[in-house]
């Protein structure tokens, strides 16, 4: 009779581990005496103790050997934010995470950790140290947000102890750190050229941001913590860095820091809002003729001048979380990785 091998509780797998957040928890879970078997659809790097399998996570034979002798998985690939390809984001996030669980079944995977986001729930009005019984947005902003919220539906759904498949969602906001390819990049490339001198609204909302460290412990915590008998299963969990900070001050300080000026003068939300809404539909009709991204999304001017903290409560309570970096110190480390972007480079 063939003997099942039972998967080593070190040994896990990180679906998009090439990416910003995936690398960054790969390199913690090593730390950690894990190894770890990376799925992407690129190879970003190579290191001691990571396998690389590369691969579609739509496609579940190509799933499955990654998965191979694993206990736990992290699921943290998905389209970029600012893509607008509705039936990539459904394909990737929606299709794709049926078959990454159904691929966990399969191969007796115990564990799956999902990063999900908080803006599950922001539908492009304040959201002040929102708890998780919040509704998911009725009105996703964007396809992003609104395959998201299906994605993270599915994964807790799925979670079913009598079958000793367990599931949690990590819901992260405004992630920020070294090799993040798209806060810091975007800002600048904004205020390279000249757009970043306006503030939107009158500059006094609180968001909450997160220094990438903070959510990896975040993750670990979940996945360490997560038991058929504890409270964390099937549920949802914000991880900030827990000191939300006015919009417009996270912006400069990064700005400044790498030597560009802070912004000064004010606009009106709404005004920028609707025109923001006008130019997003003006490249969706001019699409089959042109192609042209506008910088100001209505998803990113709602983020910019809208109030919208979470509380981090429940992982406190139930995953004992702590942010391990400060605000302050996760700015000046990330300023500092940055020597290409600083002004005049
Ligand atoms: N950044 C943020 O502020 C926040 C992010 N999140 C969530 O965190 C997670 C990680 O985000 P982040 O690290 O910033 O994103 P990245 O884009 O840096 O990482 C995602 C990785 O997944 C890969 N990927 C995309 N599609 C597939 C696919 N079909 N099969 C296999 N791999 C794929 C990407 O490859 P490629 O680059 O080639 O597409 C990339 O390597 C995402 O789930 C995101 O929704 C949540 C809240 C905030
Ligand atoms: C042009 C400026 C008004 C803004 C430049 C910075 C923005 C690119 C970022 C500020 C808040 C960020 C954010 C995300 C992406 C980058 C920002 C819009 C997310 C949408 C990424 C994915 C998520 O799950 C939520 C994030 C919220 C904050």
């Amino acid at each position: 009779m063939a003997t099942r091998v039972r998967p080593s509780s070190k040994r896990c797998a990180v679906i998009g581990g090439s990416g910003f957040l995936g690398r960054h928890l790969v390199e913690k879970l090593l730390d950690r005496g894990y190894s770890v078997s990376v799925f992407d659809i690129r190879q970003s790097y190579e290191l001691p103790g990571v396998t690389f399998h590369q691969g579609d996570l739509c496609d579940k034979q190509a799933l499955l050997p990654a998965l191979k002798d694993v206990s736990l998985v992290f699921h943290c690939a998905s389209p970029a934010p600012a893509s607008d390809d509705r039936r990539l984001f459904e394909r990737v996030n929606i299709q794709g995470t049926r078959t990454v669980i159904q691929a966990c079944v399969d191969a007796g995977v115990q564990k799956l950790v999902l990063t999900s986001s908080a803006s599950v729930v922001f539908e492009g009005t304040d959201i002040k140290n929102g708890k998780e019984d919040l509704p998911y947005a009725k009105k996703p902003i964007d396809y992003y947000t609104q395959t998201k919220i299906e994605q993270e539906k599915l994964v807790l759904e799925a979670c079913d102890k009598e079958k000793g498949f367990l599931t949690v969602a990590i819901r992260p906001h405004g992630i920020f750190g070294p090799r993040d390819p798209q806060l810091v990049p975007i800002l600048v490339d904004t205020a390279r050229r000249g757009k970043m001198k306006f503030i939107i609204g009158d500059g006094t909302n609180l968001v909450d941001f997160t220094f990438v460290e903070n959510v990896v412990h975040g993750h670990i915590l979940a996945a360490e913590r997560l038991r058929s008998d504890s409270p964390s299963c099937g549920k949802p969990y914000h991880i900030t860095n827990d000191e939300p900070i006015r919009f417009w001050d996270f912006m400069s300080e990064v700005l400044v820091g790498l030597g560009y000026a802070a912004p000064r003068y004010h606009l009106p939300y709404t005004l920028v809002y609707t025109l923001a809404l006008l130019l997003w539909l003006l490249a969706l009709i001019l699409r089959p003729l042109m192609s042209f991204k506008p910088t100001f999304t209505p998803m990113r001017v709602a983020l910019a001048g809208t109030h919208h903290y979470y509380s981090c409560d429940r992982a406190k309570q139930d995953l004992g979380y702590k942010p391990v970096v400060s605000l302050k110190e996760g700015i000046a480390r990330t300023v500092q990785s940055y020597p290409h972007l600083k002004q005049g480079a």
